[in-house]
């Protein structure tokens, strides 16, 4: 079992400008696990992860690629040049699209650096049962439709999944104690859960054995995020 003791800390912000004044509030000898997404991504490009690397931070790249096996190859092999620590695509893409994640990635890593992590959304953690019957048409339980996605994630060779932390016990018994189980929608009591269904404290997951937890809003939306990323720092590793 993995565990990371830093909350990776989602920047969700429209603008480069935004992750540059957020993370010049921290001192800079701290060392901290960004996630970038989408919306920095499709703004700022590779040179937003150039920046967070420079500064001595690790990166998540939370693109969830889900495409044909063919294309997702060719961009895991770009993306591999990017230096990032952790990468990702969608479980529902199939067990031949993550295998050819997992070799465009292999390819993509320049010589003598390390490969970065790569694991597979299973159930988004604003995917609630009901909204999974009725949009997905998919019949089973969330929990089990989560536990098929792991199963195919560990049968592809990743190192492991996004899911919420309510199934952490469950994915490491289906498959095995190392297999990494990322968890966003993580929220502190009495903060709002949003858009997140399937939620959990930080001192919870790690209770329950998650071996990472995404924190966004929570602390880029709080009063004193600096305040609010140690808070949940020390409660996930109590
Ligand atoms: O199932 C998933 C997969 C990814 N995410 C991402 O994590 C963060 C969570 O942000 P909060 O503000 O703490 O809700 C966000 O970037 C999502 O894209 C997820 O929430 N659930």
């Amino acid at each position: 079992m993995t565990h990371e003791n830093r909350p990776v800390i989602a920047l969700d912000f429209p603008e480069f400008a935004d992750v540059k004044d957020f993370l010049e509030q921290f001192d800079p000898s701290e060392k901290l696990y960004i996630k970038l997404g989408m919306e920095l991504f499709y703004t700022a490009g590779p040179q937003v992860v150039y920046y967070v690397k420079s500064l001595g931070h690790r990166v998540f790249l939370d693109l969830k690629l889900h495409d044909i096996p063919n294309t997702v190859e060719s961009s895991m092999r770009v993306l591999a040049r990017l230096g990032v620590d952790m990468v990702n695509v969608h479980a529902a893409g199939g067990v031949e699209m993550m295998i050819a994640a997992r070799r465009g990635l292999e390819a993509g890593t320049p010589t003598g650096r390390r490969k970065p992590k790569l694991i597979a959304v299973t159930q988004l953690t604003s995917t609630s049962e009901e909204i999974m019957h009725n949009d997905q048409k998919i019949m089973t339980s969330l929990e089990e439709s989560v536990i098929n996605y792991a199963q195919k994630t560990a049968e592809a060779g990743l190192d492991g999944v996004v899911c919420s932390a309510h199934e952490v016990e469950k994915i490491k018994t289906a498959t095995h104690e190392d297999f990494i189980c990322l968890t966003p929608g993580i929220r502190p009591a009495g903060t709002a859960s949003g858009d997140q269904k399937r939620v959990m404290t930080p001192a919870q997951a790690h209770q329950i054995g998650a071996d990472y937890i995404v924190v966004g809003r929570p602390i880029t939306q709080a009063q004193n995020p600096i305040e609010a990323y140690h808070n949940i720092k020390a409660e996930w590793n109590q």
